[in-house]
């Protein structure tokens, strides 16, 4: 570590070394659930015109300040239609921070797919101490609730998660999606993730530590 920032001061000559920590958090559960409305909603501040089913993959980034530190969180929003996905499988899972597991609060067949979405992140061996988070969207639609509180805390509880509901179009009353992301990034913050330094003028992002490989193996999610 030390040797990496050494390289990005020599880089940047007397100043201090400018740089910026990446989370990469990935987005996953059924379609249709949210996951591009919630991930806009933090990195726009609104709930998107329109949208339409994710093919493969679909990157958002916004850069949060945190006790004076820049942090960029990277947003992977994944698609949930399994023809839209096979494809990118792989690469989803590769240098994963944080995990967030939607599913649609007047939607039970989203509820109940959960245990698959933590089945597949475990067989993309993600280790346990990659931090998760279970999040009911939908909030606004009282009146379809299929996905009551209880019955969604005691999950998030076996699977050691906490669960945040929201919604994505109005989350004034509930959880702010806002809120939540940030929970996550301080989180992670504390954790010292992998670090990255982007080097004035050069427009690269170096990884600092690891290669991609190692990182792969080392960067895991205990789902
Ligand atoms: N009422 C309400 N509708 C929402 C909310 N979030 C998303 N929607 C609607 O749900 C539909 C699906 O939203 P998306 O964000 O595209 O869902 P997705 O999970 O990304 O779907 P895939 O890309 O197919 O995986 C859209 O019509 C959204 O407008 C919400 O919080 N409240």
């Amino acid at each position: 570590m030390e040797s990496s920032l050494e390289l990005t001061t020599s880089l940047t000559g007397t100043y201090p070394p400018l740089r910026t920590r990446i989370f990469k958090i990935i987005v996953i559960g059924d379609s249709g659930v949210g996951k591009t409305c919630l991930t806009y909603r933090f990195c726009a501040g609104k709930f998107p015109d329109k949208t339409e089913a994710t093919i493969g993959v679909d990157f958002r980034e916004k850069v949060i300040e945190i006790d004076g530190e820049k942090i960029k969180v990277q947003l992977w929003d994944t698609a949930g239609q399994e023809r839209f996905r096979k494809s990118m499988v792989q690469h989803y899972y590769r240098n994963v921070h944080a995990v967030v597991f939607v599913y649609d609060v007047t939607n039970a067949t989203s509820f109940r797919s959960l245990p698959a979405w933590i089945e597949e992140c475990r067989q993309h061996s993600l280790g346990q101490e990659v931090p998760r988070i279970l999040v009911g969207n939908k909030c606004d639609l009282r009146h379809g609730l299929q996905v009551g509180t209880e019955v969604a805390q005691k999950f998030a509880d076996s699977h050691s998660m906490p669960l945040f509901e929201t919604s994505a179009k109005n989350p004034d009353d509930n959880d702010h999606v806002e809120a939540i992301f940030m929970t996550v990034a301080h989180k992670l913050k504390s954790q010292k993730p992998l670090m990255l330094s982007q080097v004035p003028g050069d427009g690269g992002v170096l990884p600092l530590r690891k290669s991609e490989d190692e990182d792969e193996k080392s960067w895991s999610c205990g789902c």
